[in-house]
């Protein structure tokens, strides 16, 4: 077994996860976590590059640069926190920070930022990064790329068991007995809570879903965001805030809508929205991880909808929801430097499995 670091900064855009392991590929054991938020100037910056917004290849490369160096201090805390040094560590593997996704169209591509050359040079360890081009080269999405992972670790069981990342982007895998894994991404997990919050109260996030249960969910307003024909699209397909943001969640308000009625709805819209996916099995376990397992009341609708489900978090079944993505990550490095493919062909529509990334050698 070798240590691996995982580093996850995800569409929340709520700041930095990281995880050390221990993993041989086949398992893998969680020795340490830690998470910083972003420096707020380093958050509206990406949030405006991800709009869409306008930027100089000065401002992108700055970016860039900054990412590097963030992601170098929380490495540098992580290895204070554990006792260990650079040396005892194989790699580190990085997600980077999605500035653009876009997986369809004539010249796909995605961008994450956070510059894996600074990320090898100031922490003196073999960096892994840019996970999802590979894929996309042969007509994958590039996402999602956690199904192999959840596999890994979830898989096995005799029932199915659906394993659903609820961050700013909700994905799902679907392990069931005797069929290949299946995953895509189904739409907005945290991202339209998260942003109609802080625009009414200026927090980052409904903490506790406190506002949304002062609401009442809107059924016209429902109706319409579910209305969303990208939700009805077969697999494989991934999204990001290039479609689901504000612009998007505003052509769909009336006007007149009550701030708690508006939040009600986006989370019963969450919720739906994956438990129509869940409906199309036969009922068995439905495993929440992600930032969106400490939301109650969407793991509550989601039972709700869900009759005869069992609805939990990874947790229940030995996994930390918070540290998921990020040990993703660790183990696609680890793929990565054996020679291991990455990506799973039936998920992402890529032509054939392959060995994802680009490694930088801290020398
Ligand atoms: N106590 C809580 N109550 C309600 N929501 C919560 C709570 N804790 C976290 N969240 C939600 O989880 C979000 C963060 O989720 P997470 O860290 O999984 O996002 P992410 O890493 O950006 O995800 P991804 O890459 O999968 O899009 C917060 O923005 C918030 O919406
Ligand atoms: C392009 C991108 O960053 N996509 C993320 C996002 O966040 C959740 C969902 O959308 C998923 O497709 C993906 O992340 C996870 C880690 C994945 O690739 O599996």
């Amino acid at each position: 077994m070798d240590n691996y670091i995982g580093i996850m900064s995800g569409t929340s855009l709520d700041g930095i996860d990281a995880v050390l392991v221990e993993t041989d590929g086949e398992r893998i054991r969680l020795l340490e976590r830690t998470t910083a938020p972003f420096e707020p100037g380093l958050r509206d910056r990406l949030l405006a590059l991800a709009g869409g917004g306008a930027v100089s290849a000065r401002q992108w490369g700055e970016l860039d640069a900054e990412l590097g160096r963030a992601y170098a201090g929380v490495v540098l805390q992580l290895l204070a926190g554990s006792g260990r040094q650079a040396a005892d560590i194989r790699a580190i593997g990085c997600h980077g920070q999605t500035v653009w996704h876009q997986p369809d169209g004539p010249l796909p591509f995605s961008l994450q930022l956070g510059d894996g050359n600074r990320l090898a040079a100031e922490t003196g360890i073999t960096t892994v990064n840019d996970f999802r081009r590979k894929d996309m080269a042969l007509g994958g999405q590039g996402a999602p790329l956690v199904p192999a992972f959840h596999r890994q670790v979830l898989g096995g069981t005799d029932r199915v068991r659906l394993v659903v990342n609820i961050g700013g982007i909700a994905n799902i895998t679907v392990l069931a007995p005797d069929t290949p894994v299946l995953g895509y991404d189904v739409g907005p997990g945290n991202m339209l809570m998260d942003l109609w919050c802080r625009r009414h109260t200026g927090q980052p996030f409904d903490r506790g879903a406190a506002l949304a249960r002062r609401g009442r969910v809107s059924p016209a307003l429902l109706a319409r965001l579910l209305a969303e024909p990208w939700l009805a699209l077969p697999a494989p397909k991934s999204t990001g805030r290039e479609l689901f943001n504000e612009s998007w969640l505003d052509h769909r308000l009336a006007g007149d809508e009550a701030v708690a009625d508006v939040q009600a709805t986006l989370a019963e819209f969450t919720a739906t929205a994956i438990a129509r996916e869940a409906q199309q099995w036969p009922a068995g376990e439905l495993l929440v991880c992600g930032g969106g397992g400490h939301n109650p009341l969407l793991l509550e609708r989601l039972a709700a909808q869900l009759p005869g489900w069992r609805v939990d978090t990874t947790n229940a079944a030995g996994v930390d929801m918070d540290a998921m993505e990020a040990m993703a990550f660790a183990w696609l490095a680890h793929q990565t430097l054996h020679g291991l493919a990455g990506n799973l062909p039936a998920v992402t529509g890529a032509r054939r499995p392959a060995i994802l990334g680009a490694i930088h050698p801290p020398g």
